[in-house]
C-alpha cells in the first residue's frame, strides 16, 4: 500500500454543545482519489477546515507525512505541501486567467513584489503559471479576463491556483458546486489530468462525479464516519442508501 500522507486520529470538534466532528479517524494515501460525502450539515467542510488548520480541533490529532501538525497554522501546512480550494469563488475577476495564477505562483515563491517589474522579468513565474493552465487543459483562456469565463472554467482557475502551490495533498471543496450539468464534464476531465502522485480528497454532492472520480469513499453523517470503502461497497451499503434516500425525501418533502 502507498504511503499515508494525511491522517486524523480521534479528531473532535464541537461548537458549544453541537459535536460537528466526532472521533474521526481518516487516512489519505499518496496518489489517492478519495471522496468525502454525506448529507448537508454532516460536517464535511468543518473536517476540511480541521485538516487545513483553518479551525482548531477540540481534541485529537492531524498528521501529515507521519508528523503531528495539529498545532501548525494554515500557512505552515501549505508550505509542507497541502493545498485546498474553497466552495466560494475567490478570484480577481478583472484580471486575466494567467495573471490570477501568476499572482499565486509569485506569492508562493515569495516574489510577489516583482510583479511591479516588467513582465519580461517574470518569465519563470509566467511559465510556471502557464504550465498549470496546460495541465488542466485551459491554456486557451490564458489571456481572457476571468469575468468572461463560464462558471465551470472559473472553478478550474481556482484549481490551477491551488496547484501553483505545488501540493502533494489537494483538498477540493465541491469543485462542481454551482456548475451547470452541461459543464460538469469540463471539471471531470480536468480532474482526470491531475498529476497521479498528488493525493486528492474531494467533497462533492454530485454523485455521478464522485463515482466517476473516486476509488475510495468516506461517508460522514452527523460528524461521524459511518461508512468507508470502494465506490462499489458504498453504493451497495444499506445505511448509506438510507441516508441519501432520507435526504431526498426531506429535500422534496
Ligand atoms: N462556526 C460555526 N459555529 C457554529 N456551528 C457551526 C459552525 N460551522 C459549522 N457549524 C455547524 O456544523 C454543522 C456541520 O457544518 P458543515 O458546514 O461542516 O457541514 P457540511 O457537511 O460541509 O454541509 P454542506 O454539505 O451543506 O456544505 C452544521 O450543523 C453547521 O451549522
Amino acid at each position: 500500500m502507498s504511503e499515508v500522507v494525511l491522517e486524523t486520529r480521534d479528531l473532535n470538534r464541537s461548537f458549544g454543545a453541537l459535536v460537528v466532528t466526532d472521533k474521526v479517524n481518516f487516512t489519505l494515501r499518496a496518489g489517492a482519489r478519495h471522496a468525502l460525502i454525506g448529507p448537508n450539515g454532516a460536517g464535511k467542510t468543518t473536517f476540511v477546515n480541521l485538516l487545513t488548520g483553518k479551525l482548531a480541533p477540540s481534541s485529537g490529532q492531524v498528521l501529515m507525512f507521519g508528523e503531528d501538525i495539529t498545532g501548525l497554522s494554515e500557512y505552515q501546512r501549505v508550505k509542507k505541501g497541502m493545498a485546498r480550494t474553497f466552495q466560494i469563488n475567490a478570484l480577481f475577476m478583472d484580471m486575466t486567467v494567467l495573471e490570477n495564477v501568476a499572482l499565486a505562483v509569485s506569492e508562493h515563491q515569495g516574489t510577489a513584489w516583482k510583479l511591479f517589474k516588467p513582465l519580461g522579468k517574470m518569465d519563470s513565474v509566467i511559465e510556471a503559471a502557464y504550465a498549470q493552465l496546460c495541465m488542466l487543459g485551459i491554456e486557451a483562456y490564458a489571456a481572457r479576463a476571468v469575468r468572461e469565463l463560464s462558471y465551470g472554467l472559473q472553478r478550474l482557475v481556482e484549481i490551477a491556483i491551488a496547484l501553483s502551490l505545488n501540493p502533494r495533498i489537494l483538498l477540493l471543496d465541491e469543485p462542481a458546486a454551482g456548475v451547470p450539468a452541461s459543464e460538469s464534464g469540463i471539471i471531470l476531465s480536468a480532474l482526470d489530468r491531475l498529476d497521479p502522485s498528488i493525493a486528492i480528497m474531494i467533497i462533492e454532492h454530485d454523485m455521478a462525479l464522485v463515482f466517476r472520480f473516486a476509488d475510495e469513499i468516506t461517508v460522514l453523517e452527523r460528524g461521524r464516519v459511518v461508512a468507508h470503502g470502494t465506490p462499489q461497497e458504498i453504493s451497495t451499503n444499506e445505511h448509506v442508501r438510507s441516508i441519501y434516500f432520507g435526504e431526498r425525501q426531506v429535500a422534496h418533502g
